[in-house]
């Protein structure tokens, strides 16, 4: 972690540099006023004192006062607004690296953990940038000021003075020891607690219809108590030490005044000196405790910074970018192909072979878990490849940018993704520059003409979160808008159909291949009208092509594919 720090402060050096001079300058005019007591007491008990003589040393103090003033709020300003700049430039590195990861990046942290990471993590260690340094800067400057004027003044009566501070400040550092584990089981208390909130906020529905309001309240409760026991435990630890300087500096003053006797009478110091050691070891005492503070912001800091490193270490496990660009898919060829999950224990997709050249609609079918979703996966670059052939254009696929390849693809995922902004907007996220037209012919090849002019502000309808709650199928359909107003050269659709109705679904694959003359298409669906003009089908089965061909090939294969087909005229799920 001090690595991180010292780069970032080397980065940073003018800016430090002005924030250490400030404070040099801050901490020398913190000793002028005990200075000027001490002469004073002198001059008094001499009776040298003139009016004069005090007008200059009011005006000095006054001077003096200014100039720490004004050195406070610059590295005061300097530190604290630096710190923030380094919070930004902490996020917007996890941020690079987040959007730049894939999926199994994910699959290795709860979506709270890495809100944590992101938030909290980075503010433990902003507060090791602001808090931390202004310690050991400011504290620091003040132990390396004050001691060696003291030790000038009496190095016997410093020493003594000292040594209660020092042992306490050491004891401190003993006592603090166990909060590191403290400290560790309260950051994990609250990523916990973040995991707890997502998930119930994502699922409020479901628990709502299972009744189950009071079971999530128990489970939350639970939780943040345990996170208040973390910090309470903490907070004791803090509040057992902290009371003790005071202790500490009253045996100071006892042990500074009865030697300041003794050595005033043997003539050694004057009483002007022992009141300013005496304050001297006053002002000690909150650069002191702020080093045993500096332990927690310390630990805290550390702490945060091992959850961070790991979210920037983490890698997706997918193998080096490739160099060339690709703008146009003539042919995806995939031969004996398997494909297997880090963390399966079997293949979910074994011996694949499939050639799909551009122009052309593949269906792709089989029983849930079958391995149809794995298959696109691989187009999609989301994973790892595989084992066997895998050609785009008659180059392996790894040969070229994921972000080109990505470019060339329009994906409907199974779960629909929108945000909360108007209709339009939602839209027109697949072409930034597209025209009115554009947009609207995108709407009536998804068919949803007809709901549009239901919603209250049509196309400026707010969905989503903040706006009006839509149906699924209605979601599902903004989203192949979406897609499909991009004109990718491959336009995937997960299961993207599956809450509207046949007719509508046959009508949306009909808009789609007469729109999409010349580009490629990859439908998977549970109904089986939905690839009845495909031109060639594939049934998967525990990660297998089982049976493929023509819809009406299979047909006559009498298989999987003619059985399914069967069950679901009978059940008149086909008009
Ligand atoms: N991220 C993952 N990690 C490990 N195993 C996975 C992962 N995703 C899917 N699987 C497994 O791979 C197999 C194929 O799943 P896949 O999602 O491809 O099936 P599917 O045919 O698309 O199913 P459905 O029709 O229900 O969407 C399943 O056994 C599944 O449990």
């Amino acid at each position: 972690m001090f690595k991180l720090v010292l780069d970032y402060v080397r980065k940073n050096k003018w800016v430090y540099l002005l924030v250490a001079v400030t404070l040099i300058i801050y901490d020398a005019t913190l000793v002028i006023p005990t200075q000027v007591v001490q002469r004073l007491v002198d001059a008094i008990t001499k009776q040298t004192l003139t009016e004069k003589g005090l007008l200059a040393t009011v005006g000095f103090l006054v001077l003096a006062t200014v100039i720490n003033y004004g050195s406070a709020f610059i590295w005061h300003l300097k530190l604290f607004q630096q710190s923030i700049h380094f919070k930004f430039d902490m996020q917007q590195r996890a941020f690079h690296k987040l959007v730049a990861m894939r999926t199994p990046f994910y699959e290795k942290f709860r979506s709270g953990d890495m809100m944590t990471r992101f938030s909290t993590d980075v503010e433990m260690l902003q507060d090791m940038v602001g808090y931390g340094l202004m310690i050991i800067l400011y504290a620091g400057g003040m132990i390396a000021f004050v001691i060696p004027v003291m030790f000038l003044i009496s190095w016997q009566i410093a020493l003594l003075g000292m040594v209660p501070i020092v042992l306490m400040t050491y004891g401190t550092y003993r006592i603090s020891q166990p909060m590191e584990n403290m400290i560790d089981e309260a950051r994990d208390a609250i990523s916990e607690l973040s995991n707890e909130v997502l998930e119930t906020v994502e699922g409020i529905r479901v628990t709502r219809a299972y009744s189950k309001k009071a079971n999530q309240s128990s489970r939350f409760a639970q939780k943040t108590a345990a996170l208040a026991d973390r910090w309470n435990a903490i907070a004791r630890y803090r509040a057992l030490y902290m009371p003790m300087y005071g202790v500490m500096l009253g045996l100071s003053t006892v042990l500074i005044l009865g030697s300041g006797v003794y050595f005033m009478k043997a003539g050694q110091v004057t009483l002007g000196q022992v009141v300013a050691l005496q304050l001297y070891v006053v002002s000690l005492v909150e650069p002191f405790a702020m080093l045993s503070d500096f332990i927690l912001v310390y630990q805290t800091g550390k702490t945060s910074f091992g959850k961070l490193q790991e979210l920037i270490e983490t890698g997706d496990d997918l193998e080096e970018d490739g160099k060339i660009e690709i703008d146009h898919l003539e042919d995806i060829c995939l031969k004996d192909y398997h494909f297997a999950y880090s963390q399966a224990s079997k293949k979910s997709l074994e011996g694949i072979r499939l050639h799909l050249t551009s122009g052309q609609t593949l269906g792709i079918v089989g029983k849930t878990g079958s391995g149809k979703t794995s298959l696109i996966r691989q187009f999609l670059r989301q994973y790892p490849v595989g084992e066997g052939i895998f050609t785009i254009n008659g180059l392996p696929v790894t040969a070229y940018s994921r972000k080109s390849l990505e470019a060339l693809i329009g994906y409907v995922p199974q779960e629909h993704i929108l945000f909360s902004r108007t209709v339009w907007e939602n839209i027109a996220m697949g072409k930034v520059d597209a025209s009115k037209d554009e947009i609207h012919q995108a709407i009536a090849t998804a068919a949803f003409e007809e709901d549009l002019e239901r919603m209250s502000d049509g196309i400026e309808t707010t969905i989503g979160e903040r706006g009006v709650s839509i149906s699924g199928g209605q979601k599902q359909r903004i989203s192949i808008a979406r897609a499909f107003i991009g004109e990718p050269e491959l336009l995937i659709l997960d299961d993207s159909l599956s809450a509207v109705d046949a007719r509508t679904e046959r009508q949306i694959i009909q808009n789609i291949q007469a729109e999409r003359a010349g580009k490629s298409n990859i439908i998977i669906t549970h109904r089986l009208s939905a690839v009845n003009h495909a031109d060639w089908v594939l049934v998967l089965d525990d990660g297998r092509i089982v049976e493929e061909g023509t819809p009406d090939q299979l047909l006559a294969q009498e298989g999987w594919y003619y059985e399914q087909y069967q069950r679901q005229q009978a059940q008149g799920e086909e008009e």
